[in-house]
């Protein structure tokens, strides 16, 4: 069980903490981005790059590299740092949100679940037992217990049904943990909307004593407000001496609200998925390139930002880039996205330190256009 969180200090204008988290693979400040690598790479991007613009860890996703190209060859080549050289931290997800959101044929039952690989079509199954197998064998630093992550909106009969299975299903996980080994095993509490089952939820979880827990069940098409909402009442329910990790959120507003809500940790495809149409992420919102507006500017993505993309090439030659389908041309915009993000979780950790989240929130909103009716 080698994560251990320490809370380094928490804002006076807001609930957010800032802290520090350690794994075998180095220590990472807190609140933090993890970039996502699904199939052992972040899209277009090299660890080296991922190394120079900040990120101390990514996340894989179990159930794409079961499918391909198997957690045994991942594992003969000495599991997943060594087969994509990259030797800062790894978190996996344990494929249950996969399996729900990917395959069609799905039946769930207390044993695990059954559903078809949705690209060869062919029936599988994963169980709590399973996931911890492929894990073990992909060997990333953080696991991730396996979970129901129920569709939204589900009612209150369904969610408690489906939140008393998911704790049995992380008592499964714990038991298959060998907990000697180097790596960590989160809890991932659900519950949906409704307070009393995310209560139950957590409590079950933290009776268990994982090194961290995961806010499941959100980002999966709920408004905003009932995210905050949820993460409001949620967040006090887990200990303060733990890493707490936010499921597929991504976006610049919820990365400052779920760190006013006290959450520690961030994964979201979303910056590496609009880069590679062409969108950018910048101080004064959403940029476009491959508009035709920008065919003859020659200014960069965005002047307040140093990244490499930023200081070298300019709007009309990525814009030629994207519009050519030149690889080159995604790989720009998806350095300047993710550069962006973690630059923003930088600035948020120095407005933890300075006590002005809360005014940071404003400043940051107002540019980027949030506030906009
Ligand atoms: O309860 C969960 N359990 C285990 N893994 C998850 C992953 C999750 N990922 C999202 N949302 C991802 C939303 N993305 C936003 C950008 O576009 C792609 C989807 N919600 C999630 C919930 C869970
Ligand atoms: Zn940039």
């Amino acid at each position: 069980m080698a994560i251990t969180y320490e809370l380094i200090k928490t804002c006076k204008q807001t609930g957010a903490r800032l802290g520090r988290v350690h794994t075998p693979h180095g220590s990472f400040e807190t609140p933090m981005f993890m970039p996502v690598g699904t199939l052992a790479t972040v899209k277009t991007m090299s660890p080296e790059e991922l190394e120079r613009m900040g990120a101390q860890i990514i996340l894989s996703n179990t159930y794409h590299l079961w499918l391909r190209p198997g957690e045994d060859i991942v594992e003969e080549a000495g599991g997943l740092h060594k087969f994509m050289n990259w030797d800062g931290s790894i978190l996996t997800d344990s494929g249950g949100f996969q399996v729900f959101s990917l395959s069609d044929l799905r039946q769930i039952e207390e044993e695990g679940v059954h559903f078809r690989n949705h690209i060869s079509g062919e029936k599988l199954f994963l169980s709590p037992e399973k996931a911890m197998h492929i894990q073990n064998s992909l060997g990333a630093d953080i696991m991730m217990a396996f979970d129901e992550c129920p569709p939204y909106p589900a009612d209150h009969d369904y969610m408690k049904k489906s939140v008393e299975r998911t704790s049995r299903w992380a008592e499964r996980c714990l038991e298959g943990h060998n907990r000697s080994n180097e790596q960590g095993l989160f809890g991932i509490v659900q519950g949906g909307e409704y307070e009393d089952l995310r209560r139950q939820s957590a409590q079950d979880l933290t009776s268990l004593d994982f090194p961290g827990y995961a806010i499941g069940g959100l980002s999966v098409g709920e408004p905003k407000d009932v995210m905050n909402r949820v993460l409001d009442f949620t967040t006090p329910l887990l200990p303060d001496e733990k890493p707490r990790y936010l499921m597929g959120v991504g976006s610049p507003d919820s990365l400052i609200d779920g760190s006013i809500r006290g959450i520690d940790m961030f994964d979201c495809v979303l910056p590496t998925r609009i880069a590679r149409n062409g969108t950018c992420m910048t101080s004064d919102g959403r940029l476009v390139v491959r508009n035709a507006k920008f065919a003859r500017d020659f200014r960069p993505i965005d002047e307040n930002c140093d990244c490499h993309t930023c200081r070298n090439y300019s709007r009309a030659y990525i814009r030629h880039l994207v519009k050519s389908s030149e690889t080159f041309g995604f790989r720009l915009t998806t350095y300047h996205n993710l550069y962006f993000l973690l630059k923003l979780m930088r600035q948020v950790r120095e407005a933890i330190r300075e006590d002005r989240l809360g005014d940071f929130r404003e400043e940051f909103f107002e540019q980027y256009g949030f506030n906009k009716p």
